[in-house]
Formats: structure tokens, sequence, C-alpha cells
């Protein structure tokens, strides 16, 4: 296992990977394995509305939400002041996971936990990269992102193969051998990796984060793109407001679920990601789970409101000026 300062130092798991890809599906798998940690959860949701933290399971006080912004830039500084805040709790977490936004950059994120502030009291263990299967060449405008996500990360679980027929399996191995001289993976569905191949594996190397992103280019040169900055996204200087856009809706007013899945379906293409939960006129007693991943919806009936009030409250990430307030009002209020 590989040591970085002290040997108290409490291990970090990054998991990262682009929008939808399973990273809070893997999350909840974690949390209920059989690893007998205690384990402190920080989740990291672009928009101003955190919907991660309430899909995570079981340890509803232990979850820290670190909203609006990104950890690997916007809300750095965050996420620094809420690592030293865990560290100092009585009962100090023998693990810290690490759940980033589908548009972070890992690599930036790792600098933060290899800085000389966290020395002897952070181990950064592993960066987890998920990759869907089925949307993983959607999005074609994304892909220096996605590539940055697993050029950075020591492990890539290939999710979601469950979706897919086994030639495009086939593809995304032969897309990854194409550009990456080495890396691990393992394909899963729901995230389902054993737990001795997530937590405490020492597979973090200070390396890693030299390495080199591949070209995102399909196109030979004098193709005539325009989009050979490869600047654009990267550690130094990103913008994540100049390539994502994030629209909240919310409303306490009970609506209908008939249509929504054909409302939902004309989105424009360019809305990578919604989530949230919707207060439904067919059951107000429990909470509506939307996930829509590219083009595939989720709608699926969760658990009672119970204590809270009922609510519809989603969260819009797609191309800047993709999705508007209005066009959410139309799809996700007044469906029929
Ligand atoms: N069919 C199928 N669905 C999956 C699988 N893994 C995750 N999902 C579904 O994909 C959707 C997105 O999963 P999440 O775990 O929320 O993805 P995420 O990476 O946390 O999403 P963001 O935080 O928004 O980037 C949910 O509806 C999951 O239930 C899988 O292997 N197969």
């Amino acid at each position: 296992m590989i040591e970085f300062g002290s040997a108290t130092a409490v291990p970090v798991t990054i998991l990262t990977g682009f929008l939808g890809a399973g990273k809070t599906t893997l999350l909840n798998r974690i949390l209920t394995g059989n690893h007998g940690l205690r384990v402190a959860v920080l989740v990291n949701d672009f928009g101003s509305i955190n919907v991660d933290a309430d899909l995570v399971v079981g340890v509803e006080d232990d979850v820290m939400s670190l909203a609006n912004g990104c950890v690997c830039c916007s809300i750095r500084d965050d996420l620094i002041e809420t690592v030293e805040e865990v560290l100092q709790r009585p009962e100090r977490p023998e693990y810290i996971l690490l759940e980033a936004s589908g548009v972070s950059d890992p690599s930036s994120i790792a600098m933060t936990f290899t800085d000389q502030r966290f020395r002897d009291t952070i181990r950064l263990d592993s960066i987890m990269c998920l990759v869907d299967a089925e949307q993983v060449f959607a999005a074609p405008e994304q892909m220096e992102l996605k590539l940055r996500q697993i050029a950075f990360s020591d492990m890539v679980i290939l999710n979601k193969v469950d979706l897919v027929e086994r030639e495009t399996v086939q593809k995304v191995h032969d897309w990854l051998k194409s550009r990456f001289r080495r890396y691990r993976l393992v394909e899963a569905v729901d995230a389902d990796v054993p737990l001795d191949i997530l937590l405490s594996v020492g597979r973090f190397a200070a390396e890693q984060l030299d390495a080199e992103v591949p070209d995102h280019h399909e196109h030979g040169p004098g193709c005539g793109c325009l989009e050979h900055d490869h600047t654009h996204g990267h550690a130094d200087g990103h913008d994540h407001a100049a390539h994502f856009s994030t629209t909240m809706l919310r409303s306490d007013r009970p609506v209908p679920l008939a249509g929504l899945r054909e409302a939902i379906k004309r989105l424009p293409g360019e809305v990578y990601r919604v989530k949230g939960f919707v207060y439904s006129e067919e059951d107000p007693d429990h909470r509506i789970v939307v996930q829509v991943v590219g083009k595939r919806i989720d709608i699926a009936s969760d658990e009672p409101w119970g204590e809270r009030a009922p609510e519809t409250r989603l969260v819009a990430i797609g191309a800047p000026g993709a999705v508007s307030e209005d066009m959410l009002e139309a799809v996700f209020l007044e469906p029929a």
C-alpha cells in the first residue's frame, strides 16, 4: 500500500465521472456494504440545490452537502473547510468518500487533498471514474471532460453494461485502448463491484496527476473543426459556467404524472441531466424520483415524504442556454 504522510492519515476516495454515470449509485453501494468503517460522506452537486445528498441512503447525519458550484474550482475553499471540519470531529472518521459533481475535473480535486495542509491528516487512496456504457459517446462536445475524468483516475468502472449490447461494450474497450496506454477497468451493473477493490486499495499515485489527456477529436488535421482550443475545460483556468448551465425548479403544488414522460422527451438534446423529486397528484404521500440521463428517463415512486414538506424539486444541467426555468415549468408542472 502506498502511504502518504502519517500512518494515521484518513484515507479519501474520490468518485468522479460524467453526469449520471452512477456515482451516487456507487456511493450508496459502498455505504450499505459491510466494511465496518465510520465514513464521512461529502457530496458535491453543481446546482444550488443538492439532490444527491437526499439520494444517499442510511447515513443522513453524516452527509455533508457541497452545492452551488464545483469542488474542483468555484467552491474549492468550501471543500477544504468541510474536510478540516470533518477531521476535527471528536469521533474522527475512519474514511472519507467524496462524490464529485459530474462536471468536475478530478485532478484539481486531487491536488486539494495532496496539498501540504493535509500532509499528515489525509491520504488520497483512490480516484474512481464511473463511465456510462450507454451514454459515453453521447454529448461529444463534452468528450474532453470525460477523457480528463478517466485520465486522472486509477480505476474505471464501466457501468450500466446491462443497457447495451456486448458490441457496444467492446467498442468502449477499443476506444479506451486507443487513447490510454494503461488503465484498469471493471464492468458493472448498478455499480456493483466488490468492496475490496473500492476502499483502502492504496492505488493513487502522485504521477497519475501528470497523465496526458488524449486528443478528443476524431477528425484529422485540416478537418475545418474550429474547436482545437485545448485550454478549455482544463484544470488551470477552466470555467464550468462557459460549458454548463444549471436550472432549478421548485413548487409545492402537486402535479399530474400523466404525460410527464412524454413531456420530458421534448427537452432539447443539450440537456444532459435532470434529477430530483416530484410531488405528484397520483401518489401524494411518496416522493417520486425523476432521473434523466441523456435520453434515458426513470420515474419511480420512492420513500414517503415523512416529516418533509412535499415539493417538486428538480435540477437540470445542460449546455449553456439549453434549458430555462420556463421550459422546466412547462415540462414538470403542466406535463399533460
Ligand atoms: N440500468 C442501469 N441504471 C443505472 C445503473 N447505474 C446507475 N443507474 C441509474 O442511472 C441514474 C443515474 O445514476 P446516479 O448514480 O444518480 O448517477 P450520478 O453519476 O450520481 O449522477 P450525477 O450526480 O447527476 O452526475 C439513476 O437512475 C440510476 O438508478 C446501471 O448499471 N444500470
